[in-house]
Protein backbone atom coordinates (compact mmCIF):
# COMPACT_ATOMS: atom_id res chain seq x y z
CA UNK A 1 0.00 0.00 0.00
CA UNK A 2 1.35 3.56 -0.98
CA UNK A 3 2.40 5.89 2.02
CA UNK A 4 -0.60 8.09 0.44
CA UNK A 5 -3.10 5.75 0.47
CA UNK A 6 -2.47 4.23 4.54
CA UNK A 7 -2.90 8.06 5.11
CA UNK A 8 -5.97 8.00 3.86
CA UNK A 9 -6.87 5.37 5.81
CA UNK A 10 -6.24 6.55 9.58
CA UNK A 11 -8.49 9.27 8.97
CA UNK A 12 -11.74 9.56 11.07
CA UNK A 13 -15.12 8.36 9.30
CA UNK A 14 -16.63 11.54 7.37
CA UNK A 15 -19.11 12.83 9.62
CA UNK A 16 -22.85 11.45 9.53
CA UNK A 17 -23.82 14.70 8.66
CA UNK A 18 -21.83 15.11 5.61
CA UNK A 19 -23.35 12.08 4.11
CA UNK A 20 -24.81 12.88 0.79
CA UNK A 21 -27.07 10.52 -0.77
CA UNK A 22 -29.36 12.55 -2.73
CA UNK A 23 -28.75 15.44 -6.06
CA UNK A 24 -29.41 18.27 -3.43
CA UNK A 25 -31.32 20.74 -5.67
CA UNK A 26 -30.67 24.04 -6.35
CA UNK A 27 -31.73 27.48 -5.13
CA UNK A 28 -33.40 28.77 -7.84
CA UNK A 29 -34.78 27.11 -11.09
CA UNK A 30 -34.27 30.38 -13.22
CA UNK A 31 -30.41 30.58 -11.94
CA UNK A 32 -29.41 27.00 -11.68
CA UNK A 33 -26.55 25.37 -13.25
CA UNK A 34 -28.48 22.29 -13.85
CA UNK A 35 -32.09 21.34 -12.97
CA UNK A 36 -31.64 17.75 -12.98
CA UNK A 37 -33.13 16.13 -10.26
CA UNK A 38 -31.27 13.41 -9.72
CA UNK A 39 -27.44 12.17 -9.87
CA UNK A 40 -25.59 11.90 -13.70
CA UNK A 41 -26.92 7.61 -14.20
CA UNK A 42 -23.03 7.09 -15.44
CA UNK A 43 -22.31 8.87 -11.92
CA UNK A 44 -24.47 6.61 -9.87
CA UNK A 45 -23.40 3.71 -12.07
CA UNK A 46 -19.57 3.96 -10.96
CA UNK A 47 -20.26 4.71 -7.69
CA UNK A 48 -21.94 1.63 -7.21
CA UNK A 49 -19.09 -0.34 -8.93
CA UNK A 50 -16.49 2.11 -7.29
CA UNK A 51 -15.59 3.00 -10.22
CA UNK A 52 -14.28 6.76 -9.43
CA UNK A 53 -10.89 6.55 -10.07
CA UNK A 54 -8.92 9.25 -7.97
CA UNK A 55 -12.00 10.77 -6.95
CA UNK A 56 -12.75 8.88 -3.56
CA UNK A 57 -8.89 8.54 -2.87
CA UNK A 58 -6.75 11.36 -3.15
CA UNK A 59 -8.16 13.70 -4.84
CA UNK A 60 -8.98 17.18 -3.78
CA UNK A 61 -11.32 19.71 -5.08
CA UNK A 62 -10.80 23.06 -4.16
CA UNK A 63 -13.17 25.84 -3.94
CA UNK A 64 -12.10 29.55 -4.24
CA UNK A 65 -14.48 32.14 -2.36
CA UNK A 66 -14.09 35.74 -3.86
CA UNK A 67 -15.52 39.05 -3.03
CA UNK A 68 -15.51 42.21 -1.72
CA UNK A 69 -14.32 42.82 2.33
CA UNK A 70 -16.33 42.43 4.98
CA UNK A 71 -19.26 40.75 2.48
CA UNK A 72 -19.09 37.68 5.28
CA UNK A 73 -16.51 34.79 3.13
CA UNK A 74 -15.31 33.97 6.23
CA UNK A 75 -18.58 33.61 8.38
CA UNK A 76 -19.98 31.60 5.82
CA UNK A 77 -17.37 29.24 5.83
CA UNK A 78 -17.02 28.93 9.76
CA UNK A 79 -21.14 28.61 9.71
CA UNK A 80 -20.02 25.47 7.74
CA UNK A 81 -16.98 24.04 9.36
CA UNK A 82 -17.46 24.95 12.73
CA UNK A 83 -20.89 26.06 13.13
CA UNK A 84 -20.21 29.39 14.44
CA UNK A 85 -20.36 32.67 13.55
CA UNK A 86 -18.76 35.74 14.95
CA UNK A 87 -20.11 39.10 14.90
CA UNK A 88 -16.91 40.92 15.26
CA UNK A 89 -15.19 41.62 11.97
CA UNK A 90 -11.65 40.42 11.72
CA UNK A 91 -10.05 40.78 7.93
CA UNK A 92 -8.80 37.60 6.10
CA UNK A 93 -4.96 38.24 5.65
CA UNK A 94 -4.34 36.40 2.07
CA UNK A 95 -5.50 33.26 2.15
CA UNK A 96 -7.02 30.88 4.78
CA UNK A 97 -7.67 27.33 4.16
CA UNK A 98 -10.22 24.85 5.47
CA UNK A 99 -11.03 21.11 4.47
CA UNK A 100 -14.22 19.55 4.31
CA UNK A 101 -14.85 15.89 3.81
CA UNK A 102 -17.99 14.66 3.19
CA UNK A 103 -19.58 11.09 1.46
CA UNK A 104 -21.21 11.18 -1.61
CA UNK A 105 -23.19 8.34 -3.21
CA UNK A 106 -21.02 6.19 -0.55
CA UNK A 107 -17.67 7.98 -2.38
CA UNK A 108 -15.47 9.72 0.01
CA UNK A 109 -14.67 13.53 -1.37
CA UNK A 110 -13.11 16.52 -0.17
CA UNK A 111 -13.65 20.17 -0.77
CA UNK A 112 -11.06 22.26 0.54
CA UNK A 113 -12.16 25.75 0.71
CA UNK A 114 -10.24 28.71 -0.41
CA UNK A 115 -11.08 31.88 1.88
CA UNK A 116 -9.79 34.89 0.04
CA UNK A 117 -8.90 38.40 1.83
CA UNK A 118 -11.37 40.81 0.03
CA UNK A 119 -8.78 44.04 1.06
CA UNK A 120 -7.69 45.50 -2.23
CA UNK A 121 -3.91 45.55 -0.54
CA UNK A 122 -4.57 41.44 -0.55
CA UNK A 123 -5.88 40.84 -3.93
CA UNK A 124 -2.56 40.19 -5.28
CA UNK A 125 -1.80 37.57 -3.16
CA UNK A 126 -5.20 36.02 -4.28
CA UNK A 127 -4.77 36.41 -8.01
CA UNK A 128 -1.61 34.38 -7.11
CA UNK A 129 -3.40 31.40 -5.54
CA UNK A 130 -5.91 31.54 -9.10
CA UNK A 131 -3.29 31.31 -10.76
CA UNK A 132 -1.61 28.40 -9.14
CA UNK A 133 -4.64 26.43 -8.96
CA UNK A 134 -4.64 23.25 -10.91
CA UNK A 135 -7.56 21.16 -12.41
CA UNK A 136 -11.44 22.39 -11.41
CA UNK A 137 -11.96 25.62 -9.74
CA UNK A 138 -15.49 26.07 -8.03
CA UNK A 139 -15.66 30.15 -7.32
CA UNK A 140 -17.83 32.16 -5.00
CA UNK A 141 -18.90 35.48 -5.37
CA UNK A 142 -20.59 37.56 -3.01
CA UNK A 143 -23.33 39.87 -4.15
CA UNK A 144 -23.50 42.34 -1.34
CA UNK A 145 -20.67 43.95 -2.91
CA UNK A 146 -20.48 46.65 -5.56
CA UNK A 147 -17.49 45.55 -7.13
CA UNK A 148 -18.68 42.26 -7.54
CA UNK A 149 -17.70 41.73 -11.55
CA UNK A 150 -14.70 43.04 -11.20
CA UNK A 151 -13.76 39.67 -9.13
CA UNK A 152 -15.47 38.01 -11.70
CA UNK A 153 -13.45 39.98 -14.58
CA UNK A 154 -10.11 38.66 -12.42
CA UNK A 155 -10.55 35.37 -11.84
CA UNK A 156 -11.99 33.87 -14.97
CA UNK A 157 -8.87 36.10 -16.56
CA UNK A 158 -6.99 33.79 -14.75
CA UNK A 159 -8.75 30.77 -15.54
CA UNK A 160 -10.64 28.67 -18.39
CA UNK A 161 -13.99 29.43 -17.63
CA UNK A 162 -15.21 26.34 -18.89
CA UNK A 163 -13.49 24.63 -15.90
CA UNK A 164 -15.12 26.67 -13.35
CA UNK A 165 -18.38 26.52 -11.71
CA UNK A 166 -19.76 29.76 -10.56
CA UNK A 167 -21.93 30.31 -7.42
CA UNK A 168 -23.20 34.13 -7.11
CA UNK A 169 -23.75 33.65 -2.72
CA UNK A 170 -26.06 36.80 -1.90
CA UNK A 171 -24.82 37.01 1.94
CA UNK A 172 -26.49 38.34 5.40
CA UNK A 173 -30.26 37.80 4.02
CA UNK A 174 -31.09 38.42 7.74
CA UNK A 175 -30.60 41.80 7.09
CA UNK A 176 -32.79 42.92 4.47
CA UNK A 177 -36.60 43.01 4.58
CA UNK A 178 -38.77 41.02 2.58
CA UNK A 179 -39.56 43.62 0.18
CA UNK A 180 -36.23 44.51 -0.17
CA UNK A 181 -34.86 41.39 -0.43
CA UNK A 182 -37.34 40.60 -3.13
CA UNK A 183 -35.55 43.57 -4.97
CA UNK A 184 -32.08 42.16 -4.51
CA UNK A 185 -32.92 38.64 -5.87
CA UNK A 186 -34.43 39.89 -9.12
CA UNK A 187 -31.35 42.08 -9.95
CA UNK A 188 -29.39 38.87 -8.79
CA UNK A 189 -30.62 36.40 -10.48
CA UNK A 190 -30.50 38.68 -13.35
CA UNK A 191 -26.48 38.86 -12.85
CA UNK A 192 -26.43 34.74 -12.56
CA UNK A 193 -28.09 33.96 -15.82
CA UNK A 194 -25.52 36.62 -17.20
CA UNK A 195 -22.15 35.19 -16.08
CA UNK A 196 -23.36 31.43 -16.03
CA UNK A 197 -23.85 31.12 -12.14
CA UNK A 198 -26.01 29.36 -9.76
CA UNK A 199 -27.58 31.87 -7.80
CA UNK A 200 -27.86 31.33 -3.67
CA UNK A 201 -29.12 33.53 -0.76
CA UNK A 202 -27.62 32.93 2.58
CA UNK A 203 -27.40 33.82 6.14
CA UNK A 204 -24.37 32.83 8.43
CA UNK A 205 -26.36 34.49 11.42
CA UNK A 206 -29.42 32.25 11.23
CA UNK A 207 -27.57 29.28 9.30
CA UNK A 208 -30.56 29.67 6.61
CA UNK A 209 -29.60 27.65 3.40
CA UNK A 210 -25.57 27.11 4.43
CA UNK A 211 -26.21 23.52 4.75
CA UNK A 212 -27.70 23.22 1.62
CA UNK A 213 -25.98 25.25 -0.37
CA UNK A 214 -22.50 23.53 0.49
CA UNK A 215 -23.95 20.94 0.02
CA UNK A 216 -25.03 21.47 -3.36
CA UNK A 217 -21.48 22.67 -3.90
CA UNK A 218 -19.98 19.38 -3.29
CA UNK A 219 -22.78 17.60 -5.29
CA UNK A 220 -22.10 19.38 -8.42
CA UNK A 221 -18.47 19.48 -7.67
CA UNK A 222 -18.61 15.19 -7.13
CA UNK A 223 -20.57 15.24 -10.38
CA UNK A 224 -18.07 16.88 -12.39
CA UNK A 225 -15.12 14.94 -11.03
CA UNK A 226 -16.47 11.67 -11.63
CA UNK A 227 -17.77 12.58 -15.03
CA UNK A 228 -14.16 13.67 -15.93
CA UNK A 229 -12.24 10.70 -14.84
CA UNK A 230 -14.62 8.34 -16.51
CA UNK A 231 -13.91 10.19 -19.80
CA UNK A 232 -10.32 9.55 -18.99
CA UNK A 233 -10.41 6.36 -17.88
CA UNK A 234 -12.77 5.54 -21.00
CA UNK A 235 -10.17 7.72 -23.42
CA UNK A 236 -7.37 5.18 -22.00
CA UNK A 237 -9.25 1.65 -22.82
CA UNK A 238 -9.43 0.36 -26.19
CA UNK A 239 -12.59 -0.83 -27.65
CA UNK A 240 -15.19 0.86 -24.49
CA UNK A 241 -18.38 -0.88 -23.79
CA UNK A 242 -19.64 2.60 -22.56
CA UNK A 243 -19.50 5.52 -24.69
CA UNK A 244 -17.97 8.62 -23.00
CA UNK A 245 -18.83 11.62 -24.44
CA UNK A 246 -15.65 13.83 -25.17
CA UNK A 247 -18.08 17.04 -23.79
CA UNK A 248 -19.14 14.94 -20.58
CA UNK A 249 -17.16 16.61 -18.08
CA UNK A 250 -18.67 20.38 -19.07
CA UNK A 251 -21.99 19.80 -18.01
CA UNK A 252 -23.47 22.48 -17.09
CA UNK A 253 -22.56 25.15 -20.07
CA UNK A 254 -21.74 25.42 -23.29
CA UNK A 255 -22.55 28.64 -24.16
CA UNK A 256 -19.86 31.20 -24.08
CA UNK A 257 -19.76 33.22 -21.42
CA UNK A 258 -20.07 37.26 -22.00
CA UNK A 259 -18.29 39.73 -20.57
CA UNK A 260 -19.38 41.05 -17.24
CA UNK A 261 -20.39 44.74 -17.43
CA UNK A 262 -19.84 47.20 -14.83
CA UNK A 263 -21.90 47.70 -12.34
CA UNK A 264 -24.91 49.78 -12.32
N1 LIG B 1 -26.08 40.10 10.10
C1 LIG B 1 -25.13 39.38 9.52
N2 LIG B 1 -23.84 39.76 9.60
C2 LIG B 1 -22.92 38.99 8.97
C3 LIG B 1 -23.27 37.84 8.24
N3 LIG B 1 -22.15 37.31 7.73
C4 LIG B 1 -21.14 38.08 8.13
N4 LIG B 1 -21.59 39.12 8.89
C5 LIG B 1 -20.78 40.18 9.51
O1 LIG B 1 -20.06 40.87 8.51
C6 LIG B 1 -18.75 41.20 8.93
C7 LIG B 1 -17.71 40.70 7.94
O2 LIG B 1 -17.75 39.28 7.87
P1 LIG B 1 -16.51 38.40 7.33
O3 LIG B 1 -17.02 37.04 7.12
O4 LIG B 1 -15.36 38.57 8.21
O5 LIG B 1 -16.22 39.13 5.94
P2 LIG B 1 -15.15 38.71 4.83
O6 LIG B 1 -15.85 38.75 3.52
O7 LIG B 1 -14.48 37.46 5.20
O8 LIG B 1 -14.12 39.93 4.90
P3 LIG B 1 -12.55 39.96 4.41
O9 LIG B 1 -11.85 38.83 5.09
O10 LIG B 1 -12.01 41.29 4.79
O11 LIG B 1 -12.56 39.82 2.92
C8 LIG B 1 -18.59 40.61 10.33
O12 LIG B 1 -18.79 41.64 11.29
C9 LIG B 1 -19.69 39.57 10.42
O13 LIG B 1 -20.15 39.38 11.72
C10 LIG B 1 -24.67 37.46 8.17
O14 LIG B 1 -25.07 36.47 7.57
N5 LIG B 1 -25.54 38.28 8.82
MG1 LIG C 1 -12.54 37.01 5.59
Amino acid sequence: MSTRVSAMSVLPPVRRDRVIAQLPQYFRKEAALHTKDDFNNKVKTACQEQRTGTVGRFKISKVIVVGDLAVGKTCLINRFCKDAFDKNYKATIGVDFEMERFEVLGVPFSLQLWDTAGQERFKCIASTYYRGAQGERFVYFNLCCSICRQWLEDALKENDPTGVQLFLVGTKKDLSSPAQYTQIEQDAIKLAQEITAEYWAVSSLTGENVKEFFFRVASLAFETNVLAELEKSGSRQIGNVIKINSNSNNLYTTSKKKQPNCCQ
